[in-house]
């Protein structure tokens, strides 16, 4: 494969659009680079236009207009290379049932033409936790195996990319933490990882960096830390001395929920009011404070936020 000179990006997406026949439009001018080696997050409410990115950088889908380069090649001038540096693990989980393990690792190397001596479908079986299943059907595994045995599919040409479609949906807590510990080996390794998911604290643990779509639009692409900063709300949760008919508003106050007993949760605008204001103002509406405690805003704050204001 003649090595790209381009950049430090894995992955160059510029003023991507796509319109499927009948008119929806999927993708409205996207531009966004993925550097090399990072975990990359990519997220949306449903709809959003994850998936067909993802499919046009697969090759199932024909973009509209616009250019991607996957390693440096062009998805369009180059597709042979471009699909050789990426491996992708779709929502779908697709492998013909009548195969074993190793039989469809084997399957998918010789398509991507390995030599069979440089095939890895046992080291791939192993790290993805399923060597005792190498000669099992596959149509004998349980969902979260499956889900595991397409990441090790995905693998099998040693692609410096790997892309992973929501590949936690339906994953119970302790298989997902295996699959998310195979991706930061991986990761480790040197393999760049782009993946999608709703899962919103997970991205917050795992991503360096997060891009947000909606309506096939890019409305934010920031260091995951950076992101989850722009939460401009606050809580501050107050434990009051006295029963009453509630905290009544206050202008430092965005937000009151009662949840507990003489307990409030009050949102404000971090940069209107601080929690010393907040606190002062339900003193002077009366209420001695016993307690308190702050909750620090999350990514799904911020995710909500924009994708609300968008
Ligand atoms: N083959 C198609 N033909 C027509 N419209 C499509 C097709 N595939 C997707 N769409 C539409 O394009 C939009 C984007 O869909 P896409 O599957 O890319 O979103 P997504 O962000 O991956 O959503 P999800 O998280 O639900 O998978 C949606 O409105 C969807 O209905």
């Amino acid at each position: 494969m003649t090595e790209s000179i381009s950049s430090q990006n894995a992955i160059e997406i510029a003023h991507l659009s796509k319109v499927y026949a009948g008119g929806k439009k999927a993708l409205d001018d996207v531009s966004l680079n993925i550097p090399r080696g990072q975990i990359f997050g990519l997220l949306g409410p449903n709809g959003a236009g994850k998936s067909t990115l993802i499919n046009i950088l697969a090759g199932l889908v024909n973009k509209t207009s616009g250019s991607a380069r996957i390693w440096g090649f062009d998805i369009d001038v180059n597709p042979r290379n471009a699909k050789n540096s990426i491996g992708i693990v779709n929502q779908e989980i697709m492998f013909d049932p009548f195969f074993t393990p190793f039989e469809t690792l084997e399957n998918q190397a010789g398509f991507y033409g390995v030599p069979k001596s440089e095939r890895l479908s046992m080291e791939l079986l192993r790290a993805v936790h399923l060597e005792d299943k190498a000669n099992a059907y596959a149509r004998t595994l349980s969902g979260g195996m499956k889900r595991r045995l397409m990441v090790a599919k995905a693998m099998v040409h040693s692609p410096p990319i790997l892309v992973l479609d929501e590949p936690t949906a339906g994953v119970d807590i302790m298989l997902r933490q295996q699959l998310w510990d195979y991706v930061r080996e991986l990761n480790a390794q040197g393999v760049t990882i782009v993946l999608t998911t709703h899962y919103l604290e997970e991205a917050e643990e795992l991503c360096d960096r997060i891009a947000i779509i909606n309506h096939g639009r890019l409305i934010a692409n920031k260091p995951t830390r950076e992101l989850v900063d722009m939460a401009q709300e606050k809580i501050v949760i107050v434990t009051v001395d006295r029963d009453g008919a509630g905290l009544p508003s206050h202008p430092c106050f965005d937000k009151v929920e009662q949840t507990g007993e003489r307990v409030f949760s009050i949102t404000f605008n971090k940069d209107r009011a601080n929690a010393g204001d907040v606190l002062g103002a339900v003193q002077a509406l009366g209420f001695g404070i016993v307690d308190v405690a702050t909750r620090e805003p999350d990514l799904e704050d911020v995710f909500l936020n924009l994708t609300a204001a968008a």
